[in-house]
């Protein structure tokens, strides 16, 4: 969807076209009512600018919508198709690489009581094996934080190739 139509469209149609970027309701509703927007850049300003207030209560809302990292989204919704696009590098991965990951992912929700996640798109899978690997052995508040930041990258990344 272009700028000039997202500022004009109505309010549901604005909400829809954003809707996947990350399943925090609060989110959209702000970045929708704070349009029109000047230019891309003011978008993206704002998007980050909400996406900074983001806590617990906001993580536990988007991770419903984030699938484990080689575990490909099943069916057609939007974001099951955009993860399976940003996870791309997982399915190429050989098979003692997925086997990796997913004792990785055991053993980070098994410590951290969530799915392990990470800005999958421009990663290769050793990559993300190694960021889990590293942030496995992050206290639980910095862990926090880190997953918050990555969380804030999927969004700004989703919603740049949105809105155009
Ligand atoms: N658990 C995850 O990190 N999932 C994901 N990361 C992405 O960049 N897309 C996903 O679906």
């Amino acid at each position: 969807m272009k700028l000039n139509e997202f500022n004009q469209a109505d309010e549901a149609d604005a909400r829809q076209a954003i809707a996947h970027c990350v399943a925090i309701p609060a989110w959209q509703q702000a970045l929708v009512a704070a349009r029109p927007y000047a230019s891309l850049s003011a978008l993206a300003e704002r998007a980050q600018q909400l996406a900074q207030r983001w806590q617990q209560a906001e993580l536990d809302q988007a991770l419903s919508a984030h699938p484990r990292i080689g575990e490909a989204a099943q069916g057609t919704a939007h974001e099951a198709t955009l993860s399976r696009q940003e996870q791309a590098a997982m399915q190429q991965a050989d098979r003692d690489l997925q086997l990796a990951m997913r004792a990785g992912n055991q053993a980070y929700e098994a410590r951290f009581g969530r799915v392990f996640l990470i800005r999958a798109s421009g990663r290769s899978a050793e990559q993300m094996l190694a960021e889990l690997q590293r942030r496995l052995n992050n206290n639980k508040a910095c862990e926090q934080q880190e997953t918050l930041a990555q969380l804030r990258e999927i969004t700004l990344l989703r919603l740049k190739e949105s809105i155009i």
